[in-house]
């Protein structure tokens, strides 16, 4: 009875006419030998299969590692120059009955009792190693090492497996020359099913690469800087050694460094602060003080002076203090800023913006769910959001005549650039819906190249019949909706401007009468829309 491992899918294989096996069949039991790389699995068992561990439990790290592989001793075989000749296995190397003449199957166990099997008498113990092998790469496909969890280290695989078949067992040396992890040579050549998906072969290109690939994963294996993502390095498509043998890692970088990593050579991709990092170049926005000088440009200077008078500013909540340390008139209660600006946007621009959202379509809104493989985030619909959305990030809607400028004012009136806001998003709320108490703020921002959310702008697009007023819960404000109307607000504390300021937390209450249109603007520390663009946000 005999198997063949195919990535990972262990198949009864049928007879051929003329005695060859059939590695697997198609649908119409067409043999397609040769199709793709495989792992005979002899009878004697000593080839065990490697089942892909494909799955991950609900946080996307998979099970904890089970334990590492305890392996044979020979400790107690003190009659190793007298061993007794064991026919079961043989020796791997020529000089083995002269070592063992000078007490080698003692004085150096590590190396004797596998290469010197038969001479030693140790058959069973490379059998029992051959058996925690299957566990080993059973374990190394499941299991991942969780950071600093276990003894990850003691998984270091073995560069010296040779090309050859017939050496069943070889084996990892860690420095105290004890031998930890044991693969099957062969398995380990001739599959690629530790990395994900089994590869179609076609081509000696394909086979090339996924040769190539096996030899970048042995470093991936056993280089610390791989640690965090070597277990979830996988090919997730059976033509990713195909593809990467075509050009494909470089022509289609956006799929391939993620879903094909190990053919790409590219897992350390998978952990998006190396696949994203802040580039020399993509400085913050705003320094300690920025934030409390432009709002108080806006607020301050807007006596019929200042840029802003049009809008005809108000802050809600501000700091008691102004920046030169004069208290602030009439203010009694230390606060965020919370500004609000009239006639933001025309009425115009504002059914213009509701015109487009309309024929995008609105869907569902989500919030930002658990992190995905990729270290990017998962949508996430709750009850907490029963919005509607769509967002302003095609051409046809921000380069439309009357989006551009609005998104231009956004940028002037906060100081700061077009690049840093996040495309528009279009808000629809139907009698009923609701965002409940949040905060605009998204940590996981702070390690990507967007940078954090500094700033929130949002515009409402129209008048609304009743409810929908935006609370500010922690400080007792609500700002009622009025077309063309926007409040703004930071993230972000003046004088740590990378740091959330929780005072802002804030909800859309529900739409009681009518329907409410709205536009969120949020605006980033650092380059939104590169980081938009190389999927980094
Ligand atoms: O609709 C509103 O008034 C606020 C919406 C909001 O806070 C959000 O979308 O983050
Ligand atoms: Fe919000």
């Amino acid at each position: 009875n005999r198997h063949v491992v195919v990535f990972g899918v262990d198949m009864t294989t049928t007879q051929r006419e003329g005695g060859g096996v059939c590695p697997a069949t198609d649908a119409d039991g067409t043999c397609i030998d040769g199709l793709y790389t495989n792992v005979v699995v002899d009878d004697d068992g000593r080839h065990g299969s490697a089942g892909v561990g494909m799955e991950e439990d609900e946080d996307g790290e998979g099970e904890g590692m089970r334990n590492p592989v305890v392996l044979p001793s020979d400790e107690g075989d003190d009659d190793d120059d007298h061993a007794e000749k064991n026919g079961s296995c043989a020796d791997e190397d020529e000089r083995c009955a002269t070592y063992a003449k000078s007490g080698g199957c003692k004085s150096n166990p590590g190396y004797m009792t596998y290469h010197c099997a038969s001479t030693c008498g140790t058959c069973d113990a490379v059998d029992a190693a051959a058996k925690a092998a299957e566990f080993a790469v059973k374990d190394w496909n499941t299991a991942p090492c969780k950071d600093d969890e276990y003894e990850c280290k003691e998984w270091a695989v073995s560069g010296e497996c040779e090309v050859n078949p017939n050496h069943a067992v070889h084996r990892a040396w860690s420095a105290t020359r004890r031998p930890r992890v044991f693969l099957y040579c062969d398995m380990y050549h001739s599959s690629s099913n530790q990395f994900g998906i089994g590869q179609r072969v076609g081509s000696e290109e394909t086979k090339a690469r996924i040769a190539q690939s096996i030899e970048y994963m042995k470093t991936v294996w056993t280089d610390e800087k791989f640690l965090s993502v070597r277990h979830r390095c996988m090919n997730q498509h059976e033509d990713c050694s195909f593809w990467a043998s075509s050009g494909e890692c470089e022509k289609n970088p956006s799929y391939m460094i993620l879903q094909c990593a190990p053919a790409c050579s590219t897992c350390e991709k998978l952990d998006i602060s190396q696949r994203c990092p802040i580039e020399p170049g993509n400085e913050v926005i705003w320094k300690a003080g920025d934030l409390n000088a432009l709002m108080e440009r806006i607020v301050d200077d807007a006596d019929g002076s200042g840029d802003y008078v049009q809008y005809n500013p108000t802050a809600l909540s501000r700091p008691k203090l102004k920046r030169d340390g004069t208290p602030a008139p009439g203010v009694e209660k230390d606060g965020p800023w919370i500004v609000v600006l009239e006639n933001f946007v025309s009425p115009e621009e504002a059914d213009r913006i509701v015109e487009i959202g309309k024929a995008q379509g609105y869907k569902r809104s989500a919030d930002v769910g658990k992190e995905k493989p990729d270290g990017s985030h998962a949508d996430h619909v709750s009850e907490s959001r029963t919005s509607h959305n769509t967002w302003c990030k095609e051409a046809s809607c921000y380069d439309d005549p009357l989006v551009a400028p609005v998104v231009e004012r956004v940028a002037n009136v906060t100081g700061t650039e077009v690049k840093n806001a996040e495309y528009l998003q279009l808000l629809q709320y139907e009698p009923g819906q609701y965002y409940r108490q949040h905060h605009d703020y998204i940590f996981h921002h702070r390690r990507l190249p967007c940078g954090v959310r500094i700033l929130t702008l949002f515009i409402y697009l129209n008048d609304v019949e009743e409810g929908g007023g935006t609370r500010f819960n922690r400080l007792g404000i609500t700002v009622q909706p009025k077309k063309g109307k926007a409040v703004l607000w930071p993230s972000v504390k003046d004088e740590h401007p990378e740091e959330k300021d929780g005072r802002t937390d804030h909800e859309a209450m529900p739409v009681l009468k009518g329907i409410k249109y709205g536009a969120n603007a949020w605006i980033h520390n650092r380059d939104y829309k590169k980081a938009y663009e190389s999927n980094c946000q």
